[in-house]
C-alpha cells in the first residue's frame, strides 16, 4: 500500500495508498519501510520524494487498529520507519496535499524538507482522541518550531493552515500548483547537498528562558482547561522532555507516555467519540428508510422565521453554509436589530435578505421555524407556511419541546414537516436533531441530514417524543440535583462534583446561564406549576410523584439567572458571567427545607454523581427502548456534541457501559428504594434485560432492543 516509482531519472517517488485518508495501517508502515529501503540501496536514486495517493497526504496512524494490541504491533512500527526516513542519505521531500495529520505530519517531520500546496492543512490532533504525538512529533516539533508553538499545536490539536505553517516555519514552501511535480523538481536541486543540519532528531531545541517556570505554567494552564482529560497534561510533560533531554531520551519520555495513554479508558472513550462522530451520518430509521438508499433533494434556499436567539444564529449557519437565505420578524426593533448582529457574525450581508412578511418564504426550499414556544403560535405559522410555500419546500421547526405531529397536522404537507433542533448559540454549536415524526418522508430526513452536513454538524436522526432524545434525557438530571438541594446538598457542591467529572459547567450554573424562567414557562404550560396548581394537592407532589417547587419558588422570587443578575448564583450585574454564592440562597434553601420538614443530611459527591448522571442514563435506556434514538451511539453523540458530556468519558451510554451495567442498576435500585416516589430512579426494562443478558459490549445492545415497538 505504498506505490514506489522513479521520475526523472533520480527521484523516487513514494505514494501513500489508503483511501479515504491514506492511514498508516500495517500494510502502509510495511510498504513504506520496504520503500524507503529500496530508495536507500538503489544507487541511481538520488532524492525521495513522499506523497499520498489521490490527493491527502496522510491523515496518520490507522485509529481502526487502535483498540487491537495485535493489530498494534503487526508492521514496522511508525517510530523505526521515520527513523529510517530522517537517517536516509539522500534527501527526503515531504509533498502535502489535503492534510498532514498525527502521524502523517510526524512522518513529514522525519523528512528532510515540507512542501505544501497552499490549500493543505497540518496538524498533531492526537489530542483529541486522548493520546498524544507518539511517532517522534512531540520530539521533533519543537526542535523545529520552538517550544511555545509547538506545545500550542500539541496541546489544543488545532489544524494549522498551510499559510501559517509557512509562517511557522513547519512548511519550507508552498504551491499552487502540482505539489508533487514541484517537490520533485526541488528535490532535484538538493540532491548531494549535506542533510545534517535538516534532521530534526540532531537538532537541540531553541533555548528557552526560565524553563521550569515556562512548564509549570503551562502545566497548570493544560490542567485547567483539560476538564479531567490526560492527554493535555501528558503532551505537556511530552514536550518539556523535548526542551530539557537529548533527542533518544526524549524518545523515551513519549513512549512511556503513549503507553499508558493508548491503554487508558479515556483514549478508548475518545475513539468511541470520534468513530461514533462520523457514524451519526449512516442514519437509518425502523420504517426501513436509511441514508445510502434515500436520495436528498439539494437546498439552495431557506427562510427562518423569528430573529430572536436562534433565528438569528441559524441564518448565520445556513448563510455560512452558502444558502440564499430570507430572514423574517414580524417586529420592527427586533428586525433591525436582528439585522445588524447577523451583519456583524457574517462579516458582512452573506447572502441574507429580511422582511417583516410571512409572504417572503414562499420561494424558499426550506422554512425554519424559531418563534416564540408557544403551540398556538407556532401552529397558527405552519397553517400559513403550509400554503404561502411552493410545493416540495420542507418545514421545519426549532422548537425544543413542542409536539412536531401537532405541527405537521397543520398542514397539507406532513411529509415534509420535520423538527430541525439546534442548539444555542446555533452558528456555533455542533449538533442538530433532525426529529422526523410517523408521517415524515425519508427523503425529507435525508435533505435535513445532508443539510446538517454542510452546515458542519454533527446531525443525529431521533425520533418525535417530548423533549426529543437531549432534552428528554436532561428533565431526570435536572430534577435529581433539586431533590438534592432539598436533601441537604447546595449548587455549589452539585456543580464542583459535575465539574469534577468533566462538564464545563455544573447544572445550576447551566440553568442560569439559560434562563431559569424558560423551564418555569414549560412546567406551566404542562400544568405542573401556576395559580391553583397546588390548591388539592401537596407543594412537593405532582400528579402521585416527587416535584421539587424550587425552581418556580426562584422565578417568583425574579431569579431567571445570568440575566436578572441573580439566580443560583449571584452576579454582579444583569448580563454578567460570574458566578459567586449568594448568602441568600443558602437561607432561602434552610427556610424551604424547614417549611417542609426535610433534614438536611451531608450529602457527597459520589452521590451527586450517581444521582444525576444514573437518572440520565435509565432516561437513555427508555429512548432506546421507545426507539426514539436508533443507537447508544447516537445518543452519545448527542450528549457529546450538545450537552458538553466529556469526550474523553465517551458519552452517556459508553460511560454506562465503562462503569458496569450491573453496578448502574445495582445503583438505581438502591436510590430508587430510598426514593420511590422519583420514578426517573426506577431502573428501565431494557437495562435489566441487558444485565440479565450478561452486559453485551455497546456494539451489541441493539441485539436486545430488537423487538420493542418503536416511534421512528
Ligand atoms: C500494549 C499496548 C501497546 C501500546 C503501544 C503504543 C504505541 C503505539 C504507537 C502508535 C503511534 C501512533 C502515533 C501517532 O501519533 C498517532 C496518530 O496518528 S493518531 C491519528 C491522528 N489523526 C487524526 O486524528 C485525524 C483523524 N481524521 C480526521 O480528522 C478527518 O478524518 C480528516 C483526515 C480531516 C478527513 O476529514 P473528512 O474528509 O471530513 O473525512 P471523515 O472524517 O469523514 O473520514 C473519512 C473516513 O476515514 C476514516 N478515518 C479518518 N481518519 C482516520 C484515521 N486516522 N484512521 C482510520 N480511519 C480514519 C473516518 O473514520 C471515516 O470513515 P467512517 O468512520 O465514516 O467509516
Ligand atoms: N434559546 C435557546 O437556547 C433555544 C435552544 C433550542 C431551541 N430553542 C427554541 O427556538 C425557538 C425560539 O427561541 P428563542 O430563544 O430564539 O426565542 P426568542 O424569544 O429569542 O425569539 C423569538 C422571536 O420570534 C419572533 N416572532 C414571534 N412571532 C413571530 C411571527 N409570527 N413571525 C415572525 N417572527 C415572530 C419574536 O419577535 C422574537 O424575535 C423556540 O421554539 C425555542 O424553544 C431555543
Amino acid at each position: 500500500m505504498a506505490q514506489y516509482r522513479i521520475v526523472s531519472g533520480s527521484v523516487a517517488v513514494i505514494s501513500i495508498q489508503n483511501p479515504p485518508v491514506n492511514a498508516l495501517s500495517a500494510a502502509v508502515r510495511e510498504g513504506l519501510l520496504l520503500s524507503v529501503r529500496a530508495a536507500a540501496s538503489d544507487p541511481l536514486v538520488r532524492s525521495v520524494v513522499i506523497s499520498g495517493h489521490n490527493g491527502p497526504f496522510c491523515g496518520g496512524a490507522d485509529i481502526k487498529e487502535f483498540g487491537n494490541v495485535s493489530h498494534l504491533e503487526s508492521g514496522p512500527h511508525l517510530v523505526e520507519i521515520f527513523e529510517s526516513v530522517e537517517a536516509l542519505a539522500k534527501p527526503v521531500v515531504a509533498a502535502i496535499e489535503g492534510f498532514a495529520l498525527g502521524g502523517g505530519l510526524e512522518l513529514a517531520l522525519a523528512c528532510h524538507y515540507r512542501f505544501g500546496h497552499s490549500e493543505a492543512r497540518v496538524g498533531l490532533p492526537e489530542v483529541s482522541l486522548g493520546l498524544l504525538p507518539g511517532a517522534g512529533g512531540s520530539q521533533r516539533l519543537p526542535r523545529l518550531l520552538g517550544v511555545r508553538a509547538a506545545l500550542d499545536m500539541i496541546v489544543t490539536g488545532r489544524h494549522v493552515a498551510a499559510g501559517e505553517a509557512l509562517k511557522l516555519g513547519l512548511l519550507d514552501r508552498l504551491t499552487d500548483g502540482n505539489t508533487v511535480d514541484a517537490a520533485v523538481r526541488f528535490a532535484q536541486s538538493a540532491e548531494g547537498k549535506p542533510l545534517d543540519d535538516r534532521r530534526l532528531g540532531n537538532r537541540p531545541c531553541p533555548p528557552l528562558e526560565n524553563i521550569d517556570a515556562f512548564f509549570e505554567e503551562a502545566l497548570i494552564h493544560a490542567r485547567g482547561r483539560a476538564r479531567g482529560a490526560a492527554a493535555p497534561l501528558a503532551c505537556v510533560q511530552a514536550v518539556r522532555g523535548a526542551a530539557t533531554l537529548p533527542f533518544l531520551k526524549g524518545m523515551e519520555l513519549e513512549k512511556r507516555l503513549m503507553e499508558t495513554l493508548m491503554t487508558s479508558g479515556q483514549a478508548q472513550a475518545s475513539r468511541y467519540c470520534f468513530f461514533t462522530e462520523r457514524g451519526a451520518a449512516r442514519w437509518t430509521t425502523p420504517t426501513g428508510a436509511r441514508w445510502d438508499t434515500c436520495r436528498a433533494r439539494p437546498i439552495s434556499t431557506a427562510a427562518v422565521i423569528g430573529l430572536g436567539t436562534m433565528g438569528r444564529g441559524i441564518t448565520v449557519a445556513l448563510a455560512r453554509a452558502g444558502l440564499s437565505v430570507v430572514a423574517v420578524e414580524t417586529q420592527e426593533h427586533q428586525l433591525d436589530e436582528a439585522q445588524r448582529a447577523v451583519s456583524r457574525m457574517l462579516k458582512g450581508g452573506g447572502g441574507v435578505s429580511y422582511s417583516a412578511d410571512l409572504q417572503a418564504a414562499a420561494g424558499a426550499d426550506l422554512v425554519v421555524e424559531a418563534v416564540f414556544e408557544d403551540m398556538a403560535v407556532k401552529e397558527e405559522i405552519f397553517k400559513q407556511l403550509s400554503s404561502v410555500c411552493k410545493p416540495g419546500a420542507l418545514l421545519a421547526t426549532n422548537t425544543s419541546s413542542l409536539d412536531i405531529d401537532r405541527l405537521a397536522s397543520c398542514t397539507l404537507r406532513p411529509e415534509q414537516v420535520l423538527g430541525l433542533h439546534f442548539f444555542a448559540p446555533a452558528h456555533v454549536m455542533r449538533l442538530l436533531e433532525v426529529v422526523s415524526g410517523p408521517r415524515t418522508s425519508p427523503q425529507t430526513v435525508a435533505a435535513a441530514m445532508q443539510l446538517g452536513r454542510r452546515m458542519g454538524k454533527v446531525s443525529v436522526a431521533v425520533g418525535n417524543c417530548p423533549g426529543f432524545v437531549g432534552n428528554r434525557m436532561l428533565k431526570p438530571y435536572l430534577e435529581q440535583a433539586y431533590f438534592l438541594l432539598e436533601e441537604g446538598a447546595s449548587p455549589e457542591l452539585v456543580d464542583a462534583a459535575l465539574e469534577e467529572f468533566g462538564f464545563p459547567m455544573g447544572v445550576f450554573k447551566m440553568s442560569d446561564l439559560s434562563g431559569l424562567d424558560i423551564g418555569w414557562r414549560v412546567r406551566k404550560e404542562e400544568g405542573l406549576t401556576g395559580p391553583g396548581v397546588t390548591a388539592d394537592q401537596p407543594m412537593r407532589t405532582r400528579r402521585g410523584r416527587r416535584y421539587s417547587p424550587l425552581g418556580d419558588l426562584m422565578c417568583e422570587e425574579g431569579r431567571y439567572g445570568q440575566k436578572t443578575g441573580r439566580g443560583w448564583y449571584l452576579y454582579d450585574r444583569p448580563g454578567a458571567r460570574v458566578a459567586r454564592s449568594d448568602p441568600w440562597l443558602r437561607s432561602f434553601l434552610e427556610e424551604y427545607r424547614e417549611r417542609h420538614g426535610l433534614l438536611a443530611r451531608r450529602i457527597d459527591q459520589q452521590e451527586v454523581l450517581e444521582r444525576c448522571l444514573y437518572a440520565l442514563i435509565n432516561e437513555g435506556f427508555r429512548v432506546l427502548e421507545d426507539g426514539v434514538a436508533a443507537s447508544p451511539q447516537n445518543i452519545d453523540a448527542i450528549y457529546v456534541f450538545g450537552y458538553g458530556w466529556p469526550k474523553h468519558r465517551g458519552g452517556p451510554m459508553f460511560y454506562a457501559a465503562q462503569v458496569g451495567l450491573a453496578r448502574v442498576l445495582e445503583g438505581l435500585e438502591k436510590y430508587h428504594k430510598a426514593h420511590p416516589d422519583s420514578p426517573h430512579l426506577q431502573p428501565c426494562s431494557l437495562l435489566r434485560r441487558l444485565v440479565a443478558s450478561g452486559s453485551p459490549p455497546i456494539h451489541k445492545w441493539s441485539e436486545v432492543v430488537k423487538g420493542h415497538r418503536s416511534q421512528l
